[in-house]
C-alpha cells in the first residue's frame, strides 16, 4: 500500500525501536536495512530505514538521508519522520541538525520539532533540559559515551552549532495546555521565522498531544516515543484501516548467541549479570588489533549449541578511553565492531540462528556482516526493543538489537526466554 509516514533512523537499533512503538498499535511496519535498490514494492504504511549514519561524517550521513528521502517519496510518501537516539547522541557538527536541514529542504518545510522523549524509558525534556532518568543528560553515563559523549543536556544549545537556522522552544507549560496549544506556539515560531524547535515532554501523555499537534507537519523528528501515537492519529482521521495489521509469526530454529559491543552503563550491568550464569569471552581491543579474532572465533567453536554464550567488548570507561589513547577512539570501535560482525558471520555458519546484539553501531556491523536487508518486526522483550526476523545466508534467523541504555538487568535472559515462548 501507500506509504503514510516515511521514517529514516540513524542507526540501527533505534530503528526496530521506532518499529517496535509503531507496531505496538497493531499496524503493519516494515523495516529496511540500508536505502533499497530497487524502487519501492510491497510497501507498508508505515516503512522504516535503517541506516548507519550517527557517527559519519557530516556529508556522507546527508547524502544517505536524502537517497532515503527519495526512495520514502517515491513509495508515495508526503510525512516522514526523522529518528535520533532519545539521548540526542550526535556531536558538535551533526548529525542531527545537518539532516534535518537537508531534509526539511528537499520536502519543502520550513519548520520542524525535536522532540527525543521517551518516558518509558526514563528520557524526559524540561524547559529544553533532556534528563535520562533523574540526571540531566550531561550528568549520566552518556557522558561517557565512547563514540558521542554527551556533555551538555540543553537542546537548543546543543541543536544550535548543528544547523543554520534558528531554534526555539516550545515548554512543557504550553504542552500542558494540550495540542491546540501546542499548534498555536508554532505557529507564532514559525511567523518568528524559527524553523527548529524543541519540544518538552515529561510523560507519555504529552507525546500524544505533541503528535497530534504535529500530525500533518511534512517533517517530525525525535525518538521513537512521540512517533508512537501516530498510527493511532491517522486511524483516527480516516488514513488507515486496522485491517492493515498483520501478526508477524516466525519459526527459528534454536542456537543463540549474544554480542556486545556497548559500553552503556546498563549494558555493563548485563553482561555482568548474564556472565554469572553463562560462559562469556571478553574481546580486549588492543589483543584483537594485534591477533585479530582467531582467540574468539576459537573459543566460539568450542562451545555446544545447547549453550548461549556471550563475547562482549563491553567495558568501563577508564578501560574504553586506555583503548581509544592506544588505538585512537574511531579505530578502537571499527576493530571491536568488525570483530564482532566477523563472530556473527561464523555463529551463523555454525548453527546460531538466534542473536541478540547489543549497541547500536555494533548492531549496525553485525547485522551489515549477515547481509540482512529487511526485518519484519516481533514481539516486544522491553520498551524499545523487539525481537526481529529476517534471512541470512539462506536461513530464518531472529535479532534482537538492543540499544546501549534499553532493557534490565535480566535483558539477555529474558530476550532469549521471550522467544521460546513465542
Ligand atoms: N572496550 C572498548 N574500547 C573501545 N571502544 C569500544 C570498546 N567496546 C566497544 N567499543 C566501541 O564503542 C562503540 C559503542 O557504540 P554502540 O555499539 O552504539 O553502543 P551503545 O548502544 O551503547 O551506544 C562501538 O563502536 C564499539 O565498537
Ligand atoms: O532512542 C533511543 O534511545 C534508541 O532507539 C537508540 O537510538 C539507541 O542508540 P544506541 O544506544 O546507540 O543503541
Amino acid at each position: 500500500m501507500t506509504t503514510l509516514l516515511g521514517c529514516i533512523a540513524d542507526d540501527f537499533t533505534g530503528a526496530t525501536d521506532l518499529a517496535g512503538l509503531l507496531a505496538r498499535s497493531g499496524v503493519k511496519v516494515s523495516l529496511r536495512i540500508g536505502v533499497p535498490a530497487e524502487p519501492p514494492k510491497d510497501t507498508a504504511a508505515f516503512e522504516v530505514i535503517a541506516l548507519k549514519s550517527r557517527t559519519a561524517p557530516v556529508d556522507a550521513a546527508v547524502a544517505e538521508c536524502r537517497a532515503a528521502l527519495a526512495w520514502l517519496q517515491a513509495a508515495g510518501a508526503k510525512r516522514f519522520f526523522w529518528k535520533y537516539c532519545s539521548t540526542f547522541d550526535s556531536t558538535a557538527q551533526g548529525n542531527i541538525g545537518p539532516v534535518a536541514e537537508a531534509l526539511m529542504r528537499d520536502i519543502d518545510t520550513a519548520q520542524t520539532i525535536y522532540c527525543p522523549a521517551f518516558p518509558e524509558n526514563g528520557r524526559s525534556i524540561f524547559m529544553g533540559n533532556l534528563f535520562v532518568g533523574q540526571q540531566p543528560l550531561n550528568e549520566s553515563p552518556m557522558k561517557d559515551h565512547p563514540l558521542t559523549p554527551m556533555r551538555d543536556s540543553n537542546l537548543m544549545r546543543l541543536l544550535s552549532p548543528q544547523v543554520t537556522q534558528p531554534v526555539g522552544l516550545v515548554d512543557r507549560l504550553t504542552v500542558a495546555r494540550g495540542a491546540g496549544a501546542i499548534k498555536a506556539a508554532l505557529a507564532q515560531l514559525a511567523d518568528q521565522n524559527i524553523a527548529h524547535v524543541v519540544v518538552d515532554a515529561v510523560a507519555d501523555a504529552d507525546l500524544v498531544q505533541i503528535a497530534s499537534a504535529c500530525r500533518d507537519m511534512p517533517l517530525m523528528t525525535g525518538g521513537s516515543a512521540v512517533a508512537m501515537p501516530l498510527p493511532d492519529l491517522y486511524v483516527q482521521d480516516g488514513l488507515l484501516s486496522r485491517e492493515a495489521a498483520q501478526a508477524q509469526v516466525h519459526k527459528v530454529d534454536p542456537g543463540a548467541v549474544i554480542l556486545s559491543g556497548s559500553c552503556s552503563a546498563m549494558t555493563r550491568s548485563q553482561v555482568a549479570q548474564y556472565c554469572r550464569t553463562a560462559p562469556g569471552f571478553r574481546l580486549d581491543p588492543l589483543a584483537l588489533a594485534q591477533e585479530g579474532a582467531g582467540p574468539a572465533l576459537a573459543w566460539l567453536a568450542a562451545q555446544t549449541l545447547e549453550t548461549t554464550p556471550i563475547l562482549y567488548a563491553t567495558a568501563e570507561p577508564d578501560e574504553v578511553r586506555r583503548a581509544q589513547h592506544a588505538l585512537g577512539t574511531a579505530r578502537a570501535g571499527d576493530i571491536v565492531e568488525d570483530a564482532l560482525a566477523q563472530i556473527a558471520l561464523a555463529a551463523l555458519e555454525r548453527g546460531r540462528r538466534r542473536f541478540v546484539v547489543a549497541g547500536g553501531e555494533t548492531s549496525g556491523a553485525v547485522t551489515k556482516a549477515l547481509g540482512v536487508d529487511r526485518l519484519d518486526i516481533g514481539a516486544e522483550i522491553a520498551p524499545g526493543v523487539p525481537w526481529t526476523y529476517c534471512q541470512s545466508g539462506g536461513h530464518s534467523i531472529a535479532l534482537a538489537l538492543k540499544s546501549g541504555n534499553f532493557g534490565a538487568v535480566d535483558f539477555f535472559a529474558e530476550a532469549l526466554a521471550c522467544l521460546e515462548a513465542t
